[in-house]
């Protein structure tokens, strides 16, 4: 068959014999040489660059309650129920955080569905996870959703390993699922699992093409997760797939056709490449990257939400009517209520993301915030760039402390000749001259605050 490929302005890309036929090996291809697994896995790059095609429309959809759940104590239904609230207002009215994604095993689970769905929000549109049987299909359809997620694993460490398949008997059997879940008249999403190891031209094109055939046949989308389950996708130009995140994208988008509105990319953080893999999947054609509430999920964890929602406005120049402050808001309530404190560096949402510890960093803050915070931080996150207290703070980090703690207006800001800063400065050489070697909390400090306030005269 011969294939015409154009890009989005109508160019003619490539005129080629279509030939993606699947390659049904005897042998499992296990790409020895990039995951040797008793060596740490490899990089290799053929320097084939791909061009950047990043959609008009991108989006974030949420996984927090499936592959969230699935790595930490179950959630009540209650909690779903708030936290989906939160994903709604984070969102914003048009939509960002487009889908989120709902267990339908127990009744439990479907409880939360329902809670949520009666909530009547537009988005983020409640969506399933389920077994792929004829029955949950009608599950599914029964309880009024329009799409469920699918798992359709693709490396042959899955097919040849876990389902002792041939890469034909897996991809006929995927095929017959998925057209059972389109006679239901539901629309699948097929949760590629394992993609950056699997052979993208020898079966993921070739499949994706038969899932394009069949989207034909029944007018019902199919979608096209990636799942990069182990988190070794690289985003670095010339890196060869299956381990390129932009290889992979432009096969699917180029060679199997599959529109980029169809596409979402499912990272993991095992090297520490998930939100810079998810931003280049956008970059590179896709327009949904799958992310969990503080990258809450198997292992070292998904994408972090609110990490997209930054990159997001970075990449968009706008937030498109996001609320940032509700990252704030939810930290609040999982350390609250859900008794899940945050590791304290947690860009955007840890304890310390914005605290200057180093005397030297604190005296650029007072001169000018911006010199040592990110953003308005206040602003966008309801969280103003802090200092804290050690044995490196020095005169400016104590007075920037107190101003920020008591919320001083700018006119009564203390400054480092003030006499209380001194008073406190000679206290904290104290603590640390007696061996002291932990930063000092904000209640010691209150109280020497308070005492020597009283020495002083002084109202705050
Ligand atoms: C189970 C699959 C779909 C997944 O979540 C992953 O690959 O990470």
């Amino acid at each position: 068959m011969r294939k015409v490929v154009m890009n989005k302005h109508n160019n003619l890309l490539q005129l080629e014999e279509h030939f993606y036929q699947l390659v049904d090996v005897d042998e499992p291809n296990t790409f020895r040489n990039l995951f040797p697994y008793e060596e740490i896995p490899k990089i290799a790059f053929n320097d084939r660059i791909v061009p950047h095609n990043m959609p008009d429309d991108i989006w974030i959809t949420d996984t927090t309650f499936r592959d969230g759940q699935q790595s930490r104590a179950p959630y009540t239904t209650d909690q779903i129920v708030t936290i989906y609230d939160y994903l709604h207002k984070l969102g914003g009215p048009k939509g960002i955080i487009r889908q989120s994604e709902f267990f339908l095993y127990s009744k439990k689970d479907r409880d939360a569905v329902y809670k949520c769905m009666e909530r009547g929000y537009k988005f983020p549109e409640v969506t399933s996870w389920i077994r792929a049987s004829k029955q949950d299909f009608e599950l599914v359809k029964d309880i009024g959703l329009r799409e469920t997620g699918i798992l359709v694993s693709c490396s042959d460490y899955h097919i040849f390993y876990k389902m002792k398949m041939t890469r034909r008997e897996a991809m006929n059997h995927y095929l017959s699922v998925i057209r059972e879940c389109l006679e239901t008249g539901i629309s699948p999403r097929c949760h590629l699992e394992d993609i950056t190891r699997s052979d993208i031209y020898g079966f993921v094109i070739p499949f994706c093409v038969e899932l394009m055939k069949l989207m034909d046949e029944y007018k019902i989308p199919i979608k096209v997760r990636a799942c990069d389950t182990m988190g070794y996708g690289v985003n670095f130009p010339g890196a060869v797939i299956p381990r390129s995140v932009p290889g992979i994208i432009y096969g699917l988008t180029t060679h199997a056709g599959v529109p980029s509105e169809l596409i979402e990319w499912h990272g993991h953080n095992d090297f520490y490449k998930a939100v810079t893999n998810s931003t280049t999947a956008w970059l590179y054609g896709a327009c949904g990257v799958n992310c969990s509430l503080f990258g809450i999920g198997e292992r070292t964890g998904n994408t972090p939400l609110e990490a997209m929602v930054f990159e997001y406005a970075q990449l968009k120049g706008t937030l498109d009517g996001m609320d940032t402050t509700v990252i704030t808001d939810l930290v609040d309530y999982f350390e609250k209520d859900l008794d899940y404190t945050l590791p304290s560096r947690t860009p955007f949402a840890g304890k310390n993301f914005n605290v200057t510890r180093a005397g030297i960093h604190a005296d650029g803050l007072l001169k000018n915030e911006e010199i040592y915070n990110i953003f308005d931080t206040e602003k966008f996150l309801k969280r103003p760039a802090l200092v804290s207290i050690s044995n490196t703070s020095g005169l400016a980090g104590i007075a920037h402390w107190i101003n920020s703690y008591y919320r001083l207006p700018q006119e009564r800001h203390l400054d480092k000749n003030s006499e209380l800063v001194h008073k406190l400065k000679d206290w904290v050489d104290e603590q640390y001259d007696e061996g002291r070697v932990t930063v000092l909390t904000d209640n010691e400090l209150v109280v020497k605050i308070t005492e020597c306030c009283k020495e002083l005269g002084i109202i705050l």
